[in-house]
């Protein structure tokens, strides 16, 4: 009796993974095929806009050019789109719209906030396979900085992700490795065909965080930029921190106008790019207004100016996140906020709309990998003071993300 019950439950069992497999196989096809349309799309949309855009410019040397419209947030397949106005249309225009929508959200929007970022989180169930709560890739590590990419891939596991992987170079793969057992190395950024290598990887991938420990050597910034160009294509958010914002304060066009992408500087890396940008220097009596107008100058990317308090903005709205954190300020802080926020936009992009109540899923997921950064560095300040590192935060962000959300 008890034989026929178990052998009914495995087939049973056996059953739903078959069905379950089917389904995720069709889900992967509709995938593919999204992906496709959009490239297509992508193309048609650069045709007709070479015809306008040399329209526009003739006309433009009588008619003074109107500011574009801005792409509505909301609809993020519009991305493309928006991509080739930027590029058509100078971003100056743009800037000259800086302080018009400036707005700041009070202590009270905060909390709401957090609602909205626990409302993307997935729940966990029995019914999933590893793989669908987050497969982030990782683009840094040279024979230099092998901490950064570990903090930012470990972290992105702790938070949830269920596979993390690291893109790096050859003498890196190795030490990294040897840190964590849970990731998985490629030691493939500095071999002849790096960016077909990692390309490869992309279709499997939900985010991709480029730059920490990735290096200034020019071999690795060009492989960096062309995964950056391949990630755009297949529509992936992409996280750019550290050396990746280097890159980016040299040639801005590279991400300029792809909304899902999120900058992350800290203090000289915002200095770098709001230079290069707005060809000004930091305005340090208005930071609201600095991180406003880089936004807008990126078109309207999420950005995230770290710091004692988190300016977000996407050009509309300028979020604040002054979470307790500690006076603490060791390197890889700023890895474990990059890791973090590769899993959170990518649960917040898929969430949709309705999940974060119509607000930009980018600036949800900032401002929670800024609150869980700022909660881990509070608790290992909390247990070991001046000595605590970095590792002692990672080891926070559980109990700091179950405090947070979960509670
Ligand atoms: N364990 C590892 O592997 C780690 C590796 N890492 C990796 O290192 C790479 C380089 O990254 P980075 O941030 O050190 O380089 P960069 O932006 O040139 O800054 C250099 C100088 O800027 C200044 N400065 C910085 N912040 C400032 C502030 N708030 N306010 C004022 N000044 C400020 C400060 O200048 P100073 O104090 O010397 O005058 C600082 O020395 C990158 O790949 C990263 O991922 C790190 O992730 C750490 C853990
Ligand atoms: N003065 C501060 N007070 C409180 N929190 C801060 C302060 N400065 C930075 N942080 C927090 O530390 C985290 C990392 O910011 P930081 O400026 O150290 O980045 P980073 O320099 O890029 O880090 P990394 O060492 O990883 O390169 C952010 O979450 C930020 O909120």
């Amino acid at each position: 009796m008890m034989e026929k019950f178990l052998q009914q439950s495995m087939d049973t069992d056996e059953k739903f993974y078959r069905f379950e497999e089917q389904r995720l196989k069709i889900e992967d096809k509709r995938r593919e095929a999204e992906h496709a349309r959009e490239l297509q799309m992508l193309q048609m949309l650069g045709q007709m806009l070479a015809g306008i855009s040399s329209s526009v410019s003739q006309r433009s040397q009588s008619i003074p050019t109107s500011p574009p419209r801005r792409a509505n947030h909301r609809s993020y397949a519009d991305n493309f789109n928006y991509n080739a106005m930027t590029a058509t249309l100078s971003p100056p225009i743009v800037i000259e719209r800086s302080f018009s929508l400036h707005r700041t959200h009070t202590l009270k929007d905060m909390e709401n906030i957090f609602q909205l970022v626990r409302n993307v989180i997935p729940p966990l169930t029995g019914k999933k396979h590893k793989g669908q709560d987050g497969r982030i890739g990782i683009v840094g590590g040279c024979r230099e900085y092998t901490g950064a990419p570990y903090f930012a891939a470990i972290t992105a596991l702790k938070v949830g992700a269920d596979l993390s992987h690291v893109f790096c170079t050859k003498d890196a793969a190795t030490v990294i490795k040897s840190y964590s057992p849970e990731l998985i190395v490629h030691p493939v950024l500095d071999s002849p065909n790096a960016v077909h290598e990692v390309e490869k990887w992309l279709p499997r991938l939900h985010s991709v965080v480029i730059g920490p420990g990735l290096g200034r050597d020019e071999v690795l910034l060009e492989n960096a930029k062309g995964i950056i160009e391949k990630s755009k294509m297949k529509g992936i958010p992409i996280i750019i921190d550290a050396d990746g914002l280097w890159l980016i304060s040299q040639q801005p066009s590279l991400i300029q106008g792809y909304q899902r992408a999120i900058l992350t500087p800290n203090y000289m890396e915002f200095s770098r790019l709001y230079e290069a940008m707005l060809r000004d220097p930091v305005d340090s009596s208005d930071h609201h207004g600095c991180v406003l107008r880089l936004s807008q100058a990126m078109g309207n990317l999420t950005v995230v100016q770290k710091g004692e308090r988190d300016l977000i903005s996407d050009g509309e709205k300028v979020l604040v996140c002054s979470h307790e954190g500690s006076s603490r300020r060791c390197g890889g802080q700023g890895d474990l906020l990059s890791g973090s926020l590769g899993v959170l936009a990518h649960w917040a992009f898929v969430a949709g709309a309705e999940k974060t109540n119509g607000q930009n899923p980018f600036l949800v997921a900032a401002f929670g990998a800024c609150s869980l950064t700022r909660q881990s560095n509070q608790q290992a300040f909390q247990k070991f003071g001046r000595s605590m590192t970095a590792s002692d935060m990672v080891s926070e962000v559980g109990t700091a993300f179950n405090k947070l959300f979960e509670t």
